[in-house]
């Protein structure tokens, strides 16, 4: 059983003449532990695709299976539940919540977890460590340089420690340095057992990645495996 598998899924928003189709037929089969890059022009599907392994949203034709769990069939609660246990996601506008501090940012998967206080804080201090951003813990997120929030986002993606790694262009923001360093930290990710997929323009962090799909206009044209 692969981890995702998406069976001839199509997604189209709107109806009748405002119909627009964003997947058409599309069949993926990833493993755990694959680190993906999805490419392909501008309203292609990428982040139709990526929201629907992320279980943010469904298929409107098709099967979408996540862990062997068939996703259409989970109620709203369910829907949420396999999300919170089992998938992060990194965007490229980070997401974070402004005026709460870098700490409460990247404890905040951990907020309905079952843990003590103390457990809490051993868990984001450590990945606020593994992250450079230790020094930072207080700071008000909305006053760190573009870099410091990425970081500060993939603290919070590593946190929950879910399986699955999503990222919506988690570089468009950065500069190429700062690029890099995220990548390196994916792959760091990926080789401790994550699952990660990456939407991207840029061949280069396409490069970091292990297994190449491309979509152009809903349908996958391209998906090759390589060696880094
Ligand atoms: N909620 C929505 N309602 C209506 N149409 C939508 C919605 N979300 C996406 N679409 C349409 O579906 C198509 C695919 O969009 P999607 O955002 O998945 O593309 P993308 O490849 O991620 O694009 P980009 O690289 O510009 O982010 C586009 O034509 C878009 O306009």
């Amino acid at each position: 059983m692969a981890f995702i598998e998406l069976d001839n899924v199509s997604k189209v928003f709107g109806q009748a003449e405002y119909a627009t189709v964003a997947l058409k037929q599309v069949t993926i089969r990833m493993d755990k532990g694959e680190f993906v890059s999805i490419m392909g022009p501008s309203g292609s599907g990428k982040s139709t695709l990526l929201n629907i392994m992320g279980c943010m949203d469904i298929p409107s034709e098709g099967e979408y299976r996540l862990n062997g769990t068939l996703i259409q069939k989970l109620n709203d609660r369910e829907l949420s539940q396999i999300r919170n246990k089992t998938v992060s996601f990194v965007f490229q506008n980070f997401a974070l919540m402004h005026n709460f501090s870098v700490y409460e940012n990247v404890a905040l998967p951990l907020f309905k977890r079952k843990m003590s206080l103390k457990e809490k804080k051993e868990k984001v201090d450590y990945y606020l460590h593994k992250l450079g951003i230790a020094d930072l813990s207080d700071k008000n997120v909305s006053k760190l340089s573009g870099g410091q929030k990425q970081r500060v986002a993939i603290a919070r993606a590593m946190t929950a420690e879910a399986e699955l790694i999503l990222a919506d262009e988690p570089t468009g923001a950065l500069d190429q340095k700062n690029g890099a360093q995220l990548m390196e930290l994916l792959c760091q990710m990926n080789e401790e057992g994550k699952s990660i997929v990456v939407i991207t323009h840029d061949e280069k962090i396409a490069g970091y990645t292990k297994r190449i799909i491309n979509i152009v206009d809903g349908v996958i044209t391209e998906d090759r495996k390589k060696e880094r």
